[in-house]
């Protein structure tokens, strides 16, 4: 009887699991994000950046919050493990996406440069940017979300883009964010133009919303697509803190909003 009630006890409180991967390239500071999530949520204490190694293999972390647990899977961004990223895709409930913010700031202030450099000097437009760090590496971080939003495992997934590195001074001087969210916006709103989005064309048809974290505001594909996610863009310091929580509130929402999880 005592094992009956505690049985059902524990099964009346069990707590949904929210599965959360954490992606993208190397050094953008996925795992210290990790930390700060740990010594905000959990007041344990953060390893200091120092001392956070470029992840091998994955790093985990179970958040238990109110009405679920955010389990959240770290994955290393470089080339031999990013070989490992599928095999997380079928159990994932949300996709992290982490940038390096700074690279946006980079791209932006050099055009806004060139841009007042044009006008006085009635230059023709060029592509400075062409060949940087700041642009290799933004190019290097959209062809691996685009590989990664062709993946048919995670269909339906939220995607939220943290732009991390962002620091406090940084965010404020330029509108740091909308420049983020619109650069993706476009290009997720041609995601169905690349050719190589042939092969996974075939996947059954579905709805063709992708919507930004604004409801109001919504980006459709022009052309067919077999996607339908919500996407965000948060600022994120992992070394400041800021941003962490506004992060972790958004990825409930989309919790309480996918109830059970996706599909399966
Ligand atoms: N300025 C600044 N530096 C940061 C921030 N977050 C992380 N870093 C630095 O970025 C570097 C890489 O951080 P990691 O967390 O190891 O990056 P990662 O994305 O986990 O890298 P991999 O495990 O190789 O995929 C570290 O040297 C951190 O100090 C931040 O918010 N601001
Ligand atoms: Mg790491």
């Amino acid at each position: 009887m005592y094992h009956l009630i505690t049985g059902l006890y524990a099964e009346w409180t069990k707590k949904e699991r929210f599965n959360v991967l954490v992606v993208g390239p190397s050094g953008v500071g996925k795992s210290c994000l990790l930390e700060k999530i740990k010594s905000l949520y959990l007041k344990r204490p953060a390893l200091p950046p120092n001392r956070i190694a470029p992840t091998v293999g994955q790093n985990v972390l179970e958040l238990p919050l109110d009405k679920m647990t955010m389990h959240f899977w770290d994955l290393g961004g470089s080339p031999s493990v990013r070989r490992l990223w599928t095999k997380y895709y079928d159990e994932s409930d949300a996709v992290v996406w982490v940038v390096d913010a700074g690279h946006f700031l980079a791209l932006h202030s050099q055009s806004q440069q060139q841009r007042s450099g044009d006008v006085k000097g009635k230059g023709k437009a060029t592509e400075p940017d062409v060949g940087t760090e700041a642009y290799e590496a933004r190019e290097l971080s959209w062809k691996l979300l685009s590989e990664l939003l062709k993946n048919p495992s995670l269909e339906g997934c939220p995607i939220l883009i943290v732009a991390n590195k962002a620091n406090e001074n940084q965010s404020t001087s330029t509108d740091l964010a909308s420049t983020v969210k619109q650069w993706f916006a476009e290009k997720l709103a041609r995601i169905d133009d690349d050719p190589d989005e042939a092969a996974s064309a075939q996947a059954p048809a579905q709805t063709s919303n992708v919507f930004a974290d604004n409801e109001e505001e919504s980006y459709r594909s022009p052309t067919r697509s077999h996607r339908n996610y919500e996407w965000g863009v948060i600022l994120t310091s992992a070394l400041e803190g800021t941003g962490v929580y506004d992060a972790v509130d958004w990825l409930q929402i989309r919790a309480q909003g996918l109830k059970h999880g996706r599909s399966r």
